[in-house]
């Protein structure tokens, strides 16, 4: 019998998710169809009557929007919500801003594979005097230059989405709050790993989806029962294989 249920959902398809580029920590607005897909998974959550007490985002805009459009869905604009870097995307160095098609036509699907999902392989950092460091972000100025990343590997998103996860959403979810979670590929990723308990070389295979809640139901040691995404089984396979054909040299 599950003690706890808590939902993840990844941002509605972002512009930059359309033009297949690696992303990351750029601040990419959502697409119109990512708006659209935010609204539907509001409605996938209204019809199976499920609600929030409070929710946990990033602090990209991608993910604060589609937030915010499932709130508007279910009318819940009302509820404490957290916004922490923690929470943002995995950092993907150098390859911020470049096309995956064309990166795995230069470097080959197999790298970009491994670049995309391999536990403990990151991708080359970013330049210092790159657009896309986050040291030079007002978004992140308060910050200590030192947990800014140049680039990450899953490994480094766990670890530093982890602290957050124990410190401000666990006592949430012990305290009986409803929490919803709404972040991006790779820091739900992360999250998955750890509470499924996902071997390193397993968690390569695991890709998820734009705008489909994924609900968890949690034991009273917080350890997965079951978990589901809200949506048709068809439309969740292949919003699944869309995600993993991206890196492949042609779409
Ligand atoms: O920014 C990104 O993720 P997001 O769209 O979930 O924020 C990445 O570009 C996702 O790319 P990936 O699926 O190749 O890891």
């Amino acid at each position: 019998m599950a003690k706890y249920t808590i939902v993840l959902v990844r941002h509605g398809e972002s512009e930059w998710n359309q033009k297949n580029l690696f992303c990351g920590w750029y601040d990419a607005d959502l697409s119109d169809k990512g708006v659209e897909e935010a609204k539907k998974a509001g409605k996938w959550l209204k019809e199976r009557k499920i609600t929030f007490d409070i929710a946990y985002t990033s602090v990209l805009k991608r993910a604060i929007k589609t937030l915010y459009l499932i709130q508007e869905e279910l009318d819940l604009h009302w509820i404490p919500v957290y916004r922490h870097w923690r929470l943002n995307e995995r950092m993907y160095g150098a390859l911020q801003g470049k096309n995956k098609a064309e990166t795995a036509a230069k470097y080959g699907e197999d790298q970009v594979k491994i670049w995309r999902r391999a536990y403990d392989i990151p991708p080359p950092e970013l330049e210092e005097s790159s657009e896309y460091n986050p040291r030079n972000d007002p978004k992140f100025q308060t910050l200590d230059r030192r947990v800014l990343p140049l680039t990450e590997c899953l490994k480094n998103t766990v670890e530093r989405a982890l602290p957050y996860w124990h410190d401000n959403i666990v006592p949430s979810i012990r305290s009986g709050k409803k929490v919803l979670i709404c972040a991006h590929g790779n820091s739900l990723r992360a999250l998955v790993k750890y509470l499924d308990k996902v071997p390193d070389e397993e968690i390569v295979e695991l890709n998820i989806p734009t705008g489909i809640p994924l609900v968890y139901e949690l034991d009273e040691d917080l350890n997965p029962i079951k978990h589901y995404y809200v949506a048709p089984d068809d439309v969740v396979k292949k919003a699944i294989d869309d995600v993993a054909n991206q890196g492949k040299a042609k779409k």
